[in-house]
C-alpha cells in the first residue's frame, strides 16, 4: 500500500471505493465522520435542541449511526438527545442474537433504549407467521411491520425525528426496484434523505451518503455490485438518476392518507399492515400478500359473505373451526 494521500506521512491501508484515495486508518475515519456531518448539515437534518430516535436494529449500519451520531453530536455541539429504538421480529436465533448488541450499544453509548416487539403490537411474532404463512412470502409481513412498529415506537417516545441506517447501497438499490417496478411514488420518496411518515415525526438518513461494500443477498443488490464492477461511481449515479427523474403530471401518484382502521399513515384505505394482519387472523394469511385489486376483490367478497352469515360467533367459529370463518366477529373470536 501507498502512503496515506492526505500527507499525513502514515501508510495508507485501504483504498476508498467512493473516491479512490489510499489512506490510514485515522485519515480515513476522520474523512468518513466528516462526510456524514457535511451531509448533516447540509440537509440542516435536525433542528438542535431535538429528541433523535436511532432505529437499532444491532446490525453494522445502525450501530455505526449510533456511535457517528454520538460522536457528531458532541464534537459539533449539535445538542441533540439520542435514544435507541428497537423493533423486535420475533425471530429466535436471530433477533435475540442482535438484541444483546442493542443491549450493548445502550451501555456503551449511553443511550436509553425502547424495544418494542411484533408480539405485542401485533398479537404474532414472525416466527408464528412463518409457521403460518411459510418462509415465501414471510418478508412481507416483516418488512410492512417493521416500519410500522418504528412509526408507533417513535410516537410513544415523542421523538423529533427517527433515524435509520440506511447507506448509500441502499438506497441505490431501492432506486432500481423501484424503477424496475415502475412504482413512481416510491421512486419520488426513497431518495430523500428526510420523508414525512404521515405522522408528523420525519425519517432521516443521515448515512445516506455513505457506501456500503458488505455484498448483500438479492438481485438487485448482485447487479449493482456487479456494475459497480465496471464503473465504481455507479452507486452515486443511480441516486442521481433517481433524483433527476421527473414524473409526468398526468402520471397517477397515490397520495399518503390515514388508514381507515388503525390510522397510520396509508396509501391506501386499509393500510398494508392491518390487511396483513386481517389475513393472519381470518386463517388468510396470503391476503395481503399481491397486487391490491385482488385484496380489494376478496375483501369485497368476505364483506359480502359476512352480511350473509347470519350465525351466531360461536356457531360459526366452531363449524369453521376458527379458520376461515366469515362472519363480521370473526377477529374477536379467533383471537
Ligand atoms: N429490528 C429493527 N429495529 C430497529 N430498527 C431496525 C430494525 N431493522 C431495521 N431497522 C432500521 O432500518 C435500517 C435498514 O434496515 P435493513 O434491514 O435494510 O438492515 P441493514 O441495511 O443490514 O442495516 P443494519 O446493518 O443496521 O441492520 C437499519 O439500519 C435500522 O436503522
Amino acid at each position: 500500500m501507498p502512503r496515506c494521500s492526505t500527507q499525513c506521512g502514515k501508510n495508507a491501508i485501504l483504498k476508498r471505493p467512493k473516491t479512490g484515495d489510499a489512506l490510514c486508518k485515522e485519515c480515513f475515519f476522520e474523512a468518513f465522520e466528516n462526510e456524514i456531518h457535511f451531509t448533516i448539515q447540509r440537509a440542516k437534518l435536525f433542528r438542535p435542541g431535538a429528541t433523535v430516535a436511532i432505529a437499532a436494529s444491532g446490525g453494522k449500519d445502525s450501530t455505526v449511526l449510533a456511535y457517528v451520531l454520538k460522536l457528531l453530536n458532541e464534537k459539533y455541539d449539535y445538542q441533540l438527545k439520542l435514544v435507541l429504538l428497537s423493533i423486535d421480529e420475533g425471530i429466535t436465533g436471530y433477533r435475540d442474537d442482535s438484541l444483546d448488541t442493542v443491549k450493548k450499544n445502550r451501555d456503551d453509548y449511553d443511550m436509553p433504549l425502547k424495544i418494542m416487539s411484533y408480539k405485542d403490537l401485533y398479537g404474532w411474532t414472525m416466527d408464528e407467521i412463518v409457521a403460518e404463512i411459510g418462509r415465501k412470502n414471510n418478508c412481507t409481513f416483516c418488512g410492512v411491520f417493521r416500519r410500522q412498529a418504528l412509526d408507533r415506537g417513535a410516537y410513544l417516545l415523542n421523538v423529533d425525528y427517527l433515524a435509520t441506517g440506511h447507506n448509500a447501497d441502499d438506497i441505490a438499490e431501492t432506486v432500481l426496484m423501484n424503477i424496475l417496478r415502475g412504482d413512481l411514488s416510491r421512486l419520488n420518496r426513497c431518495t430523500s434523505i428526510i420523508t414525512d411518515s404521515g405522522d408528523g415525526i420525519p425519517r432521516v438518513k443521515p448515512l445516506k451518503y455513505t457506501f456500503e461494500k458488505e455484498i448483500v443477498m438479492g438481485h438487485a443488490r448482485v447487479l449493482l455490485k456487479d456494475l459497480e464492477k465496471i464503473d465504481p461511481a455507479i452507486i452515486m449515479n443511480i441516486i442521481q438518476s433517481g433524483e433527476n427523474i421527473r414524473v409526468n403530471e398526468t402520471a397517477k401518484i397515490p397520495k399518503l392518507t390515514k388508514c381507515t382502521r388503525c390510522n397510520y399513515v396509508s396509501s391506501q384505505e386499509i393500510c398494508k399492515a392491518c390487511i396483513l394482519l386481517e389475513g393472519l387472523n381470518k386463517g388468510l394469511p396470503r391476503l395481503g400478500v399481491g397486487k391490491s385489486s385482488r385484496v380489494k376483490r376478496i375483501l369485497k367478497i368476505n364483506e359480502e359473505n359476512s352480511k350473509k352469515c347470519s350465525r351466531t360467533e360461536e356457531s360459526c367459529c366452531k363449524e369453521n373451526e376458527k379458520k376461515s370463518c366469515v362472519c363480521k366477529s370473526l377477529s374477536s373470536c379467533v383471537r
